[in-house]
């Protein structure tokens, strides 16, 4: 497999196919992943959840996001590695920088914050240095606080609202959006007029690309799963041959089901 950059994903959205991404938090993962074909790999903060047993991805700190994502730079085949800004590294431009420079020092391609317009300055810096950027929208879980739990987002009138901030932040240079947990309808009018490649998860099948946590899509997660989740390891012997599925899977257009979506 061939280096997967930014101008791979514009491609594949120019030529209507789907690409796939998958969390990692550790260079035996990020080998799995890489080596099945993924496309993305995204260093996710909800590393807070899976190893560190938070309810939240709140307690989550730059140097946790720095110490993964070196890590599974090291285990990386040729997959976009793409890694979290974590809760409050976006707070003020300077911040947003400092920990783009230690996440993009530690092997991240690409970095992702969560958020709406007010980030259009900072992704404009961010792509004057260099650094490309994948703004998330939607469910942005470190806003759990805020919302009063993990709810679907950018229902009836909040949906415009979505929408133009999306625009605003593919102006300022966002080069991929990921939208998390908001209805399908939304999901596929944003993919339509959105000129970068637009990642859903729990966003229906209508968008570019799918990303899921790797430990619930293994069926690892103890807890109860959110209506997105498909367990790949219930038709699999091992992790390897779940994610291969997934990724044939998404590429398809086998998943996600309208089950899966809101
Ligand atoms: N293991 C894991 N998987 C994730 O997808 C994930 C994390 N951790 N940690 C960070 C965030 C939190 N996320 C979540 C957590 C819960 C729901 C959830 O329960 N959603 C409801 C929707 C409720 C509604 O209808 O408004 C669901 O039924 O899926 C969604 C996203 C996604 N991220
Ligand atoms: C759920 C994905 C999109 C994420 O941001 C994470 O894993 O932290
Ligand atoms: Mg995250």
């Amino acid at each position: 497999m061939a280096k997967i950059t930014i101008r791979t994903l514009q491609k594949m959205k120019a030529e209507g196919r789907k690409f796939t991404s998958l969390t990692a938090y550790d260079a035996t993962q990020a080998h799995w992943v890489s080596a099945a074909g993924i496309d993305v790999i995204l260093v996710g903060d909800s590393l807070g959840n899976v190893i560190q047993g938070h309810d939240s991805t709140v307690p989550v700190t730059v140097a946790d996001m720095v110490y993964h994502t070196a890590a599974v730079a090291r285990g990386n085949g040729d997959s976009l590695l793409m890694a979290d800004l974590p809760f409050m590294a976006t707070a003020t431009l300077e911040s947003t920088l400092d920990a783009s420079r230690q996440l993009m020092q530690a092997g991240a391609e690409m970095v992702k914050l969560e958020g709406a317009r007010w980030l259009a300055p900072a992704i404009e810096q961010l792509a004057r240095n260099g650094v490309p950027v994948c703004a998330h929208l939607g469910l942005t879980p470190q806003s759990v606080n805020k919302f009063g739990g993990y709810r679907v987002q950018g229902k009836d009138d909040a949906g415009l609202q979505l929408l133009e901030d999306a625009d605003a932040l593919v102006a300022a240079g966002a080069d991929l959006l990921l939208v998390e947990c908001i209805p399908a309808t939304l999901a596929a009018e944003l993919q339509k007029r959105s000129p970068v490649p637009v990642i859903g998860i729990g966003a229906g099948a209508d968008v570019d690309a799918q990303v899921l946590v790797l430990y619930d899509m293994l069926g690892l997660n103890p807890g109860r799963t959110a209506r997105f989740v498909r367990d790949f390891m219930a038709d699999a012997d091992t992790p390897q041959a779940a994610i291969a599925l997934y990724d044939q899977a998404v590429r398809n257009g086998d998943f996600p089901q309208p089950e899966h979506q809101f």
